[in-house]
């Protein structure tokens, strides 16, 4: 937990030790309250140097304590007592010293860092604020600008940025503790007392421009916040570093934590941390896992491709430091893709400082032929099974027999590519979302064929490309596109009952999405939604023709987005789509009194009466019927977890991080209630079998609502299952 030693005869080192990240659990808390007790004592103790076992100083508080009933000290008084002694204590930063950890680092009088270490105060992301000093010490440190950056948006920095902020007193490349120990021998009664060394003595300088800071960061807070509470708290427990002195700013700082803590947000957020690094650790029915299945090695990858998608996965693979082949087609198509990916690496750089991009990682060529030796082939053309089969037969022949071949299609059958191949446990999806060099979502598409090497692999290059990879079965859309085709489908039904675009997406927007589903399906462009439904034959000449326009395949189907396609709206590309645009390509949407019209004439075409359609109704049918496709896809083994699911929500779709995920936040509403409000939409609207509640949530409602990770208990038939 903490290791006590002496060193030097006079220097008392404290060693934080509890793996992997010294996380201050309460049992931590209890050792090192009582060693560093024992150290400020001791008569034979001159200075304490305090550090972290492994290279890791300490990620702060142990997050899976959050929401359980309090137990062991509290870090306040220790930094307290640690800050007020008059033996220097010096902190030895390595790896991480991030909320907590740096909070008792600033209660140290000194800092050393190692040149690789990484500091900062990543409680937003929790749904928490800095609650054990640092909203307060850090600011008397290195200013009111600075720290509300730095705690407002979580941001970590580098031991090198912390140096010239003044966070830390020195910065080594070799032996930190070492150092920090010669440091503290230094130091010994040089500063006497130490006074200044203490930040919580320290008043920080409240000038006008403070005020002014304050309230623009107040004003930018509660613009990005997307209704998350902990920015704009920050701001509040920054503004009490600035006004008030020390002991009222930390009264002001426990007031606000304590408001924080058990909030739905935090627990929300606190969720998605564990969710994400949850998704790592996949399984096959085959039981393979992620930790008993090795990776191939990936020195060279093909991208088959130099559309959007292409590109972006290009640009990714290189700013990983791999080796592409970049293989087009049509010279003008490959001309096309290479000056947008080399703009992209371009300005990439450009951002870094630095000066060259990566180039001669790349080979761009018209000709498959070139992919006879790279480990891995992303093909990413259109999205039309048989061009696909066609490629993946040739891509079979011309590449060696070792090669993975993975498909980024969005959503078509990934066993279908594997058949026509000779090496179907090499083919698994690499689902990527667009834009692929900036989005943070991989589906792993693993077909009944697929290896778990090929799995590994797979996952294993995704985390090299800095994405969060999820592990997802075979079927039409996967998990995000399948849940997705449903959330359109409510919004378009909330159309023709009276709703307006921009209505829905404010809704949505004020719920906390990045953007209102009309706004991304005019950024992604109508007709790829268009392309899908045509490939699955709801529309086109396989239709018979006395199909009412609006019933496909026995339910209820909105013809509203097929009309706009038809008449040329495709959303920013045209100009036009469910808004205006200046400009073809313009990116400002503004309400289209036309598409008011349009909607007004389509309504009385088909007997529609136009009602008044409440926020909350659109909140629940839209979040609703996409958790309810969740349960089935849980049910049918598509995703392993809930937790999967709410992962490619919120990394690839823009679902608002503090509230979950979809899965979570059903959980949050009550599944009793999301069972009752689907039957009560379902009963409204018999024609939309969707809206029936799934057999699992029902199971779930009958065995008390049971928490989301109890959910696969509730699964039947789980061998078959991801
Ligand atoms: C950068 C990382 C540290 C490491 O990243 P990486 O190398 O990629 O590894 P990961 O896969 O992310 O993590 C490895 C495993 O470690 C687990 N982990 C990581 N951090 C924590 C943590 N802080 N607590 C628990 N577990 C953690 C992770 O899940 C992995 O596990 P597994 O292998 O998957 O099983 C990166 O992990 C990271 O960024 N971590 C989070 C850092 C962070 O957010 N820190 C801030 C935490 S909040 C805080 O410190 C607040 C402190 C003030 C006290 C607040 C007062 C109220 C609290 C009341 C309740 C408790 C009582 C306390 C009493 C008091 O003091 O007042």
């Amino acid at each position: 937990m903490a290791r006590y030693s002496r060193t030097e005869g006079t220097i008392a080192l404290i060693t934080l030790s509890n793996p992997p990240v010294n996380a201050l659990g309460a049992a931590v808390r209890r050792t090192i309250t009582d060693i560093m007790h024992r150290a400020l004592t001791d008569g034979e103790v001159k200075a304490v140097v305090l550090c972290g076992e492994n290279g890791t100083f300490c990620a702060g508080a142990d997050i899976r304590e959050f929401g359980k009933p309090p137990s062991g000290p509290a870090l306040v008084p220790l930094i307290h007592d640690m800050e007020a002694s008059e033996k220097p204590v010096v902190a030895a930063i390595e790896g991480v010293a991030l909320g907590g950890g740096l909070e008792i680092a600033l209660g140290c009088h000194y800092r050393i860092a190692h040149a690789k270490a990484r500091l900062g105060f990543p409680e937003v992301m929790l749904g928490l604020i800095p609650g054990a000093g640092g909203s307060q010490r850090l600011p008397r440190l290195i200013g009111i600008p600075a720290a509300l950056e730095l705690i407002t948006t979580g941001r970590l920095v580098s031991a090198q940025e912390a140096l010239k902020l003044g966070i830390v007193d020195q910065v080594v490349d070799g032996n930190t503790i070492e150092t920090a120990v010669k440091f503290a021998l230094n130091v010994i009664g040089v500063c006497r007392p130490l006074l200044s060394r203490r930040l919580s003595e320290r008043t920080p300088a409240f000038s006008v421009d403070a005020a002014a800071v304050l309230e623009e960061g107040m004003a930018r807070v509660k613009q990005r916040a997307r209704g998350a509470f902990a920015p704009v708290v920050c701001v509040q427990a920054l503004r009490a570093a600035a006004t008030l002195p020390y002991s009222r700013g930390m009264e002001t700082e426990e007031q606000l934590i304590n408001m924080l803590i058990d909030s739905s947000q935090a627990r929300a957020l606190q969720y998605c941390f564990f969710a994400q690094r949850n998704a790592r650790k996949w399984s096959l029915p085959s039981g393979a896992r992620w930790n008993n299945s090795k990776p191939r090695a990936v020195h060279r990858v093909g991208v088959v491709g130099l559309g959007t998608m292409g590109r972006g996965i290009t640009v990714s693979l290189v700013k990983a430091g791999i080796s592409v082949v970049a293989v087009e087609m049509e010279e003008k198509q490959m001309d096309l893709g290479m000056r947008a990916v080399l703009g992209m690496l371009e300005r990439d750089a450009q951002r870094r400082g630095d000066t060259r991009p990566p180039t001669h990682l790349l080979t761009f060529t018209l000709s498959l032929q070139q992919l006879g030796n790279v480990d891995l082939v992303i093909e990413a053309v259109f999205e039309d099974m048989a061009l696909k089969k066609r490629l993946f037969t040739e891509l079979c022949n011309v590449c060696k027999p070792s090669t993975l071949l993975c498909t980024n299609t969005s959503g078509l059958d990934v066993d279908a590519l594997a058949v026509v191949t000779h090496r179907r446990s090499l083919v698994v999806g690499m689902h990527f979302f667009a834009p692929a060099n900036v989005m943070k979502l991989l589906e792993v598409v693993c077909g009944p064929h697929s290896s778990a090497e090929a799995v590994a692999t797979a996952m294993t290059l995704g985390k090299r490309l800095g994405k969060v990879g999820v592990v997802v079965g075979n079927c039409p859309g996967f998990v995000g596109n399948r849940m997705m085709k449903l959330y359109l489908d409510q919004a378009y039904f909330l159309l023709e009952e009276g709703a307006a675009p921009e209505q829905v997406d404010q809704v949505l927007e004020e719920f906390g999405f990045t953007m209102g589903i009309f706004k991304v399906s005019d950024l992604s462009g109508l007709d790829v939604g268009w392309r899908v439904r045509k490939a699955s034959g709801l529309i086109g000449p396989d239709v018979n023709p006395k199909t009412p326009s609006r019933w496909r395949q026995g339910c209820r189907y909105s013809p509203l987005p097929d009309l706009l396609c038809e008449q040329g709206h495709l959303g920013q590309k045209s100009g036009r789509g469910w808004y205006l645009y200046e400009t073809p390509g313009g990116k400002e949407p503004k309400p289209d009194p036309a598409m008011h019209r349009f909607l007004q004439e389509y309504r009385s075409r088909y007997g529609l009466t136009p009602r008044h359609v409440h926020a909350h109704e659109v909140i629940e049918r839209c979040t609703y019927a996409m958790a309810n496709e969740g349960f089935r896809i849980l049910e049918e083994g598509i995703a392993a977890r809930a937790e999967d699911i709410d992962v490619i929500y919120v990394f690839g779709y823009g679902w608002p991080r503090h509230r979950g995920g979809p899965m979570f936040h059903a959980a949050q509403v009550g599944l009793a209630t999301v069972l009752q409000r689907l039957e009560h939409y379902h009963q409204l609207h018999p024609d939309v079998p969707h809206l029936q509640p799934s057999p699992l949530l029902q199971r779930l409602v009958e065995a008390g609502s049971p928490p989301v990770h109890h959910w696969r208990e509730h699964v039947q038939h789980l061998h078959s299952h991801l």
